[in-house]
């Protein structure tokens, strides 16, 4: 027994050391991006202080050389933190996303930007959107892909309208809870609130566990949770930043039916990305109704030996042209190859534009 708490103390104390450093260590590192911003000011009075595809790289480096005993991706999140504090240093960013409170978008601006950030909840993706063109914020949050909050597409269609740019994205893991307050009856649920694509993704759960209680569909899963607190007999199905937000306890974790369920979000600005090294370029184009458009669109990516990751169509709403399609593909505008194919299909498009190179998301 004495052993042992000579070796706690010894340990003790080697921490303590190791805290030394590290504190110096993060004071320098931010020493250092604090000469970086008057280096961008010098350059220009309206620097742009945020760097996706440096973040990338700083992230992609220590997820490659970090050797445990953390893994890679938790590793990659401490840095993300002391990036996002050296970032407020410089200058502040202001984010928005779409809200309210509590939601995965929210989550998800977390996680690409920190904790440093100042992000604002807005009521719908047009004002995530308009917050960001009028310069209100600097960036913006949307779901687009398989998405939880349910906006796929109208996600897409304010693309359509909008001179707005992808700057980056982020991939969240979704995982879902059963959640009750203090107050429900745990043993008398007959009632349970989410959004219209969360209960789809636990219907399975769901059928076995609460075959009769009612699903009622809400805006957003944190609304959801908001719910809870009022009715004793209703529980809510929502993910962990609405149960911290609400004071929820969580009776069932993980209820999803598919264990890989996650989305994927856009980082939208105003601002072109250069490259870091392993890019998407996302383009919208819209094509007139021939036979043959669609191949005629897609030969050029296949020749150049170009990765589609998502093709998506939308109705037009001119009535010029009669497909428009959402393509992202791996690579950035500034390679050549990409510039190459870029032209080939301006040539057969009726209107082609690019809506962003970006990083592809690390975390
Ligand atoms: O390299 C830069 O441009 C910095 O401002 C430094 C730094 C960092 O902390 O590493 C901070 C913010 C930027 O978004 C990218 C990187």
């Amino acid at each position: 027994m004495a052993d042992t708490s000579i070796n706690l103390d010894a340990l003790r104390q080697r921490i303590d050391q190791l805290d030394d450093d590290i504190l110096r260590l993060i004071s320098e590192r931010a020493d250092c991006a604090q000469q970086v911003a008057h280096i961008k000011l010098a350059e220009d009075e309206e620097a742009v202080f945020y760097r996706p595809e440096r973040e990338a790289q700083v992230l992609r480096r220590i997820m490659a050389l970090n050797k445990g005993p953390l893994d890679a991706e938790e590793m990659a999140r401490l840095f993300r933190e002391i990036m996002s504090a050296c970032l407020a240093l410089e200058k502040p960013i202001k984010v928005s996303y779409l809200g309210p409170e509590g939601t995965f978008t929210q989550q998800a601006a977390l996680k690409h930007f920190g904790e440093s950030a100042i992000s604002l909840p807005m009521a719908a993706i047009d004002e995530v959107f308009r917050e960001v063109e009028a310069g209100a914020v600097n960036y913006g949050v949307v779901p687009v892909e398989n998405s939880t909050e349910g906006v796929v597409n109208h996600t897409l269609d304010t693309f359509m309208d909008s001179s707005i740019r992808i700057c980056g994205e982020v991939v969240l893991r979704i995982h879902h809870h059963l959640l009750v307050s203090e107050t429900t009856r745990r043993d008398k649920v007959s009632r349970i609130y989410s959004h219209p694509q969360s209960f789809a993704q636990c219907r399975k759960w769901l059928d076995a566990h609460f075959p009769h209680a009612e699903r009622v569909p809400v805006a957003s899963n944190a609304e959801a949770a908001k719910l809870v607190k009022t009715e004793w007999h209703s529980a809510a199905i929502a993910g962990d930043m609405a149960a911290k937000l609400y004071n929820l306890e969580r009776v069932a974790e993980k209820i999803e039916d598919r264990p890989d369920n996650s989305t994927r979000f856009l980082i939208i600005g105003n601002q072109d990305i250069p490259m870091s090294g392993e890019d998407k370029t996302s383009i919208v184009v819209a094509m007139r109704n021939q036979p043959g458009a669609l191949h005629d669109l897609l030969e050029p990516f296949h020749r150049h030996q170009i990765d589609m990751t998502r093709l998506e169509t939308r109705p037009s709403r001119t009535g010029v042209w009669n497909y428009v399609f959402f393509i992202d593909f791996k690579g950035h505008r500034d390679e050549p190859r990409v510039t190459a194919v870029l032209e080939e299909v301006q040539l057969r498009a009726a209107e082609l534009r690019v809506l962003g190179s970006y990083p592809q998301g690390v975390l």
